[in-house]
C-alpha cells in the first residue's frame, strides 16, 4: 500500500517543539502516515559557524520525535546530497511506493528562489508551507511566489494533496508557534557539548529509513 509522507528538512539545530508542533499538524492536516525529519549535513544557504555536530543534532531529533510517528534520518549524509532537489531525486527512485510531500516553514519560503533548481522541487512534488510568526508578510511577498501562485490549492482540501497534478503548493495556517532554535541556542548556547550518547552517535552512520 503507498504510504503518504511528510518530509521536514532540516538543520535541527537543535529540534526543538516548534518542530514537533508543526509536524503533529502536519500529520493530520495532509492525512499523513509519517513525517521524515531530514537532519541535513548543512544547509547550503547557512554558515558552518554555530552549527552543532550532525550527530548531536539527529540526537536531539530522535528525542524531540518521541512517541509520534516521525522518523529522524541522516539519509542525506548517506546518499551525500545536500540540495534538497538532489535529496528528492534519489528519496522518489528509491521508495516508489511511497508518496512525498514537501514541509517548510514560510521562513524558508522566502528564501526559496535561492535554492538549487527550486521550481525543479515543486515539479517533483507538492510543497506545503506552515505559517510562522513573523514571517507572514515576508512569505507572501517572496520572489518564488511570483511563479507558485498560480500553483496555489485550497488549505480546506489539502488532505487531498496526493491527487493534485504538480506544481501544487499549500498554505497552511494553524495556531502560531513561536518557537525556534536560534532562541533555544540563546539560552542553551553549549547545548550540544552534553554528552550524545555512543550508540546514538554510531546510528547516524547506519541507519536506514524502512
Ligand atoms: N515554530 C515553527 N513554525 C513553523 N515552521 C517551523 C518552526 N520551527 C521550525 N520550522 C521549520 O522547520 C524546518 C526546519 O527548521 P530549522 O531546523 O532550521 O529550525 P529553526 O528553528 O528555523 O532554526 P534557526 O532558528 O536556527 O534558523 C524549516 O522549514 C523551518 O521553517
Ligand atoms: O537545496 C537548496 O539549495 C537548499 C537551500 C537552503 C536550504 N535547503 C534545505 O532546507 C531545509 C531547511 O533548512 P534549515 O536550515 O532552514 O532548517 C533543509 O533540508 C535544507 O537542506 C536547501
Amino acid at each position: 500500500m503507498t504510504r503518504r509522507v511528510g518530509l521536514l528538512g532540516g538543520s535541527f539545530n537543535p529540534a526543538h517543539g516548534g518542530h514537533r508542533g508543526i509536524s503533529r499538524f502536519a500529520l493530520e492536516a495532509l492525512d499523513l502516515d509519517e513525517v521524515w525529519w531530514l537532519v541535513s549535513p548543512g544547509n547550503p544557504l547557512k554558515p558552518r559557524a554555530g552549527m552543532a555536530p550532525l550527530a548531536a543534532r539527529y540526537a536531539s531529533a530522535v528525542r524531540a520525535a518521541r512517541g509520534l510517528p516521525i522518523r529522524p534520518t541522516t539519509i542525506e549524509a548517506r546518499l551525500g546530497t545536500r540540495y534538497t532537489v538532489e535529496t528528492l531525486t534519489q528519496l522518489v527512485r528509491r521508495y516508489p511506493h511511497v508518496q512525498f510531500i514537501w514541509l517548510m516553514g514560510a521562513d524558508n519560503l522566502a528564501q526559496f528562489h535561492r535554492w538549487r533548481d527550486w521550481r525543479g522541487i515543486a515539479r517533483r512534488l507538492a510543497v506545503a508551507v506552515i505559517a510562522r510568526p513573523g514571517y507572514d508578510a515576508a512569505a507572501r511577498r517572496a520572489p518564488a511566489m511570483g511563479w507558485l501562485r498560480r500553483y496555489v490549492r485550497p488549505a480546506a482540501r489539502a488532505d487531498q494533496w496526493a491527487r493534485w497534478s504538480l506544481p501544487a503548493l499549500v498554505l497552511l495556517h494553524f495556531q502560531p508557534d513561536p518557537r525556534s532554535a536560534t532562541s533555544f541556542r540563546a539560552r542553551h548556547p553549549d547545548w550540544h557539548e552534553q554528552a550524545t550518547p555512543k550508540a546514538l552517535r554510531d546510528r547516524v552512520t547506519r541507519r536506514t529509513i524502512i
